[in-house]
């Protein structure tokens, strides 16, 4: 027979109850032996969760809480999770338990003579267990919890002899040890002013100790001054000898590491960054996002929740979720990169606006926004698209991009091999050209957004663009003609419910994988400056058509959060050209006979 040195089978103590423990190349489980003394009594026996429900009452007075919390939120995705949690709550009854090794985190030795586990931590030992089964060790694990969360919890397991305690916790870490995909060395950045300011704090009370419970070694700097992170990245530090670097703060502080990153890898390989058209060299090391930051619009669209522990926790499994990024250029210079959302008009208007009111913090947004709206500017000119029609998916999909996207991972191959331009026509559309596989579209804007990912948020959870893809190679050019306050409202409001914020009269949505923005009022190159021109260009339209609505000429783009200078841009995707410590988010599970709220 074959031998197996890593499948091991013994019957082990775990709080007072016999249980057979085993493992193999994917899965460690524990079955509980029934004994015929043995009898559970009183409510619901549920021995493997650390942090949870003692009681049948309190497990239930819990989840009625969390479900009145869900409700109250009208946050219907929740509220399905905690349904299918409770399945397996009721039915696991405390018998059997299985966990990935992929989602082991640590296993270590325990003291029991002094009750303290190998790491220093101390923990107090049921008497009865210590007696006969002498020797211990505690598996740290996966847990998932709501709404996408993950949390970390550990079952210890007791044995008769030393000798087979130390077999398994040197075949667990054997396992371990073979995951090679997994990060031992992490260069972390700190932005100790991102979001509500409590980077540091997240960082050292939250996260630092997962990663010493994982054997991860870091080096960690707190930044400085804006562009620290990305300086440091792109000039300095020693990438040969980290698995990964990691960010504390918002989508600003990933947008660093990005730019570091990216500007590095293209440095070393001799590519021109300038060129528009030049194909760019993927980044090996991947990127961990810790959020601390105002938006989080990155960590939330590709992990599912803004929480630093689930983040820390895919850093540690490390998990690789590739990334679409594009490359900006005005006139043949590089401007920056952008992961998310490229936006003129309205996100452009409200980003500029926001900036000088940092100091609210997050709610700066919600109040720029509401300014924003009041305004109600609209802004002229000329969009240019290559529309990205050889590939599987549209924006107005009812699927959603999840981890392990077929999607993704078809057009990815697709992409690789340079796939020729297609060029179609559209005679329905009065003022749009095809112009060699480009279509061009005159009008005007409330908003002009391209979102590379779904940019899905606290604040809008479905995101700008329901169907986007994280690393399909394209873009979602949304163009919200000039209409009224009211109709726009609608258009915001509709990112907030299930309603389809693209199913409206003024909005349309192309998938594209370039395209360009030329301002009505463009001027040369060497006379364009936005914020010099600007008021003169403001009076002179004015001048010029009396009874339009005083719309200055420019608003400026938000590129992931940072205002760019120039308003006349060109923009290319980049597929897959980064990697993040990420899976993309995990599908819930779904009861048939209901609508899934996550599909609508
Ligand atoms: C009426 C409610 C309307 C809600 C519409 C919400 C749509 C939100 C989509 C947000 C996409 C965000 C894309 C991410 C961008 C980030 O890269 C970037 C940087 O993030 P960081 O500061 O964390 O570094 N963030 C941003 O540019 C912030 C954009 C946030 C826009 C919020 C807009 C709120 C609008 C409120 C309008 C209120 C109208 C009320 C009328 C009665
Ligand atoms: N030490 C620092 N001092 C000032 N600004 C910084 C520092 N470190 C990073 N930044 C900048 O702060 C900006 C916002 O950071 P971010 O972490 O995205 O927070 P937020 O989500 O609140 O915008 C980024 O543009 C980043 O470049
Ligand atoms: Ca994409």
């Amino acid at each position: 027979m074959e031998k197996q040195p890593r499948l091991l089978a013994s019957q082990l103590l775990l709080k007072n109850s016999l249980f057979e423990v085993s493992l193999n190349r994917v899965l460690l489980t524990w079955k509980e032996i029934p004994t015929k003394k043995k009898r559970v009594s009183g409510g619901i026996h549920h021995p493997f969760k650390v942090a949870g429900p003692r009681s049948a009452t309190a497990a239930l007075a819990w989840i009625a809480s969390l479900c009145r919390v869900n409700w109250m939120a009208h946050n219907l995705a929740s509220e399905f999770f905690f349904m299918s949690w409770l399945t397996f709550f009721i039915t696991s009854q405390g018998t059997s338990h299985g966990v990935s090794v992929s989602e082991i985190l640590a296993v270590r030795e325990l003291d029991v003579d002094s009750g303290r586990k190998d790491d220093g931590r101390w923990q107090k030992m049921p008497q009865k267990s210590t007696e006969a089964y002498p020797y211990a060790f505690t598996v740290s694990y996966v847990e998932r919890a709501w709404q996408h969360r993950w949390r970390c919890s550990d079952v210890t397991f007791h044995c008769l002899e030393g000798a087979l305690c130390q077999q398994w916790v040197q075949t667990i870490r054997e396992q371990l040890t073979a995951l090679t995909s997994r990060p031992k060395h992490l260069l972390v950045y700190i932005n100790p002013y991102g979001g509500k300011q409590q980077g540091e704090r997240i960082y050292e009370q939250k996260v630092a100790p997962l990663f010493t419970l994982a054997s991860i070694s870091t080096d960690v700097i707190v930044t400085e001054h804006a562009n620290h992170a990305r300086d440091h990245l792109r000039t300095e530090a020693e990438l040969k000898q980290y698995d990964g670097v990691v960010c504390v703060g918002g989508d600003g502080m990933f947008s660093e590491m990005v730019h570091g990153l990216v500007s590095r890898t293209q440095r070393d390989n001799g590519v021109d960054q300038n060129s528009p058209e030049e194909k760019l060299v993927p980044c090996t090391l991947r990127i961990g996002i810790i959020p601390a930051g105002s938006t989080d619009c990155i960590c939330y669209a590709t992990v599912g929740i803004n929480d630093p522990v689930t983040s820390a926790l895919h850093i540690i499994v490390g998990d690789a979720q590739p990334m679409d990024v594009c490359s900006v250029h005005h006139n043949n210079t590089f401007l920056r990169y952008s992961v998310s959302l490229l936006g003129y008009g309205f996100y452009g208007d409200v980003l500029a606006d926001s900036e000088r009111k940092r100091w609210m913090g997050p709610a700066r947004y919600d109040f720029s926004g509401f300014k924003t709206f009041l305004t109600h500017h609209y802004y002229e000119g000329t969009v240019s698209f290559l529309p990205a029609t050889d590939i599987l998916g549209t924006p107005r999909d009812k699927t959603r991009c999840r981890a392990g996207c077929f999607i993704c991972q078809h057009n990815g191959q697709l992409y690789s091999e340079d796939a020729p331009e297609i060029c179609e026509t559209d005679p329905d559309v009065s003022d749009s050209e095809y112009k060699g596989g480009w279509r061009v579209i005159r009008g005007k804007f409330l908003a002009i957004n391209a979102a590379s990912m779904s940019c899905a948020c606290p604040r809008s959870p479905k995101g700008l663009s329901p169907a986007a893809h994280l690393a399909d190679g394209t873009t979602d050019l949304i163009l919200v003609r000039k209409c009224s306050r009211f109709n726009f409202l609608r258009h915001l409001l509709r990112h907030t419910s299930k309603y389809d914020q693209f199913d409206m009269t003024f909005v349309e949505v192309h998938r594209v994988r370039r395209f360009r923005f030329t301002p009505r009022y463009c001027q040369s190159d060497s006379e364009l400056d936005l914020r010099e021109n600007g008021k003169r260009l403001f009076s002179q339209i004015c001048r010029d058509h009396p009874a339009c609505s005083c719309s200055p000429a420019y608003s400026s783009w938000n590129c992931d959060g940072e205002i760019l200078p120039h308003a006349a841009i060109e923009v290319g995707v980049h597929c897959q050209l980064i990697k993040l410590f990420a899976r993309g988010i995990e599908e819930q599970p779904v009861f048939e006979d209901l609508p899934n709220p996550c599909a609508v």
